[in-house]
């Protein structure tokens, strides 16, 4: 028996993964394995394929090879974080429990107070202890990023997948969003895989740096 099959305590298996989009390849055999606790950055020019890679890990364009996360979903961070802005930050965060507690009672605001006390929890983890009752329409493109982490968060996925989270963010809040999600790698023991454009923040951050080049991964 080998590590991945004792059960999910591992973010990621990959195996031959191979995408194609409008009839063209654009990655070919890639395999990848994420322990939990670690950040991987993924780099490569416009176009090479990072959210598509990130894509198909998260199951939302079809692929073919092996993908393996532990039998749960990846949480999924973008760039643009689709907060719903007339709701408060808790009910934005709550929308990661989804999944668990169903839409009727959710639709209600019948969350239960467990999931009530994680999303606090999650909120204070991120930095917006205090804000939970503010409208997300009312906050800071920063802030906004991190109602999205804590959502994210309240998935209890083991891998979470980022997409140029802080490409819309200036240099100061990039920063803190990206020593905010190793942290939380470390502490939840959540494998991050999450695609940058600036490799002076990449080099910083990355505890593996991964380029995709003519649709081949390839780790330096
Ligand atoms: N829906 C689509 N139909 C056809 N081709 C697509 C589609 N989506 C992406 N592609 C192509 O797939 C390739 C990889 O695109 P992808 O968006 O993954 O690149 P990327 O590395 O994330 O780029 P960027 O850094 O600019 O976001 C590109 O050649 C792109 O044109």
């Amino acid at each position: 028996m080998d590590a991945w099959s004792k059960g999910p305590d591992m973010g990621c298996r990959i195996e031959n993964l191979s995408v194609a989009r409008g009839g063209r390849a654009v990655l070919a055999h890639v395999d990848l394995v994420l322990v939990p606790g670690e950040v991987a950055v993924l780099e490569g020019p416009s176009g090479s394929g990072k959210t598509t890679l990130i894509r198909a890990i998260a199951r939302l364009i079809p692929s073919t090879g092996s993908i393996a996360t532990g039998g749960a979903k990846p949480s999924l961070i973008f760039q643009h974080h689709a907060l719903a802005g007339r709701l408060s930050v808790e009910a934005n965060t709550l929308v990661g429990a989804l999944g668990r507690v169903g839409f009727l009672r959710s639709a209600f605001g019948f969350w239960p107070a467990e999931e009530r006390a994680l999303a606090r929890r999650h909120l204070a983890a991120v930095g917006l202890g205090g804000l939970e009752e503010r409208r997300a329409d009312q906050l800071s493109g920063g802030q906004r990023q991190r109602v999205a982490i804590a959502r994210a968060l309240m998935q209890r996925a083991p891998l979470m997948l980022a997409d140029e989270p802080v490409a819309n963010l200036d240099p100061e809040n990039a920063e803190a969003i990206l020593v905010l999600l190793r942290d939380l790698a470390r502490r939840e023991g959540i494998a991050i895989l999450v695609s940058l454009h600036q490799p002076g923040l990449a080099e910083r951050f990355a505890d593996r740096r991964l380029t995709i080049v003519d649709g081949r991964l390839v780790e330096p």
